[in-house]
């Protein structure tokens, strides 16, 4: 259990707050603006910060995100600058920082030197996105060792066995994928979604949070009511491709200032 990712959740909780998680892609332009746009998303209000390895086959993401890759990868990032970049600004950032990937380039690297390695540079957590439980088994303990959670991913699809077996083998929270399909900004959220969500938390200990299509504050604090917090990446990454330098700051503290506050309005526990 990752003692920052649980402390910070606690605490929202105790006090009847939701979570904003967001998403951004590490190196995207350049790590330079991560490493500016990772203390500026906690002062907008971000938190946990989700951050993304970027990788030549992304499968699970839409355009969007896919493009931010593109362009990080163009940058020359690499699984270990961004390991660098996380120990540079991890005195500048209280909150969590969980890493996002694929589970190749982790293998590659080596499950345990990737554990140890994440955790001293101040990783709190790691979903990588194609590696299910059954799959975990060599980087489960590791992780544990080191104090990293393991996050799993769950969908609409997942049945009571599944949701079980996730529960069971991950920490820190679980990720509820809220519609079938890549990430990318949606106009609609599921009218399924309420009961799903209800059913997921009434039969898991950890907190949920729930992503996949939010982009707008009103779909955020529908979604935020159901869940323990909500995930936005496409609508933040977005903005990556329309600014740069100062505008790209007040175009992403902006739009993290109103999903924080959409949230804020959202009601029932
Ligand atoms: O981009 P969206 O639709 O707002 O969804 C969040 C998603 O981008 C982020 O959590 C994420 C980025 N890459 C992923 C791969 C799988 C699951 C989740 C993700």
């Amino acid at each position: 259990m990752n003692k920052r990712i649980a402390a910070h959740l606690t605490s929202l909780r105790k006090t009847g707050r939701k979570a904003l998680v967001t998403f951004i892609t590490a190196g995207d332009p350049d790590l330079a603006t991560t490493a500016t746009l990772l203390p500026l998303l906690e002062r907008a209000g971000v938190d946990i910060i989700e951050l993304g390895i970027p990788f030549s086959d992304p499968m699970a993401d839409g355009p969007t995100i896919q493009r931010a890759s593109e362009r990080a990868l163009a940058a020359g990032t690499t699984l270990s600058s961004v390991l660098e970049l996380v120990q540079s600004v991890r005195p500048a950032v209280t909150v969590p920082i969980v890493l996002m990937g694929y589970s190749n380039p982790i293998y590659h690297y080596g499950w345990e030197r990737f554990a140890v390695d994440a955790a001293a540079a101040g990783v709190d957590g790691l979903l990588l996105v194609d590696l299910p439980p059954e799959e975990a088994d060599e980087l489960l303990p590791v992780a544990r060792s080191a104090g990293l959670d393991l996050i799993f991913l769950l969908t609409p699809t997942s049945g009571p066995d599944r949701i079980a077996r996730v529960a069971r083998s991950g920490s820190g929270f679980l990720y509820y994928v809220t519609v079938t399909g890549v990430t990318g900004a949606r106009q609609h959220v599921s009218q399924s979604l309420s009961g799903e969500l209800a059913a997921v938390r009434s039969a898991v200990r950890l907190p949920v949070m729930a992503g996949f299509g939010i982009s707008t504050p009103e779909q955020a604090a529908l979604v935020a009511a159901d869940a323990d917090g909500v995930v936005v990446g496409s609508a933040i990454v977005k903005l990556f491709e329309q600014y740069r330098g100062e505008q790209l700051q007040e175009a992403v503290t902006a739009l993290v200032g109103s999903l924080k506050l959409g949230i804020s309005h959202s009601t029932r526990t």
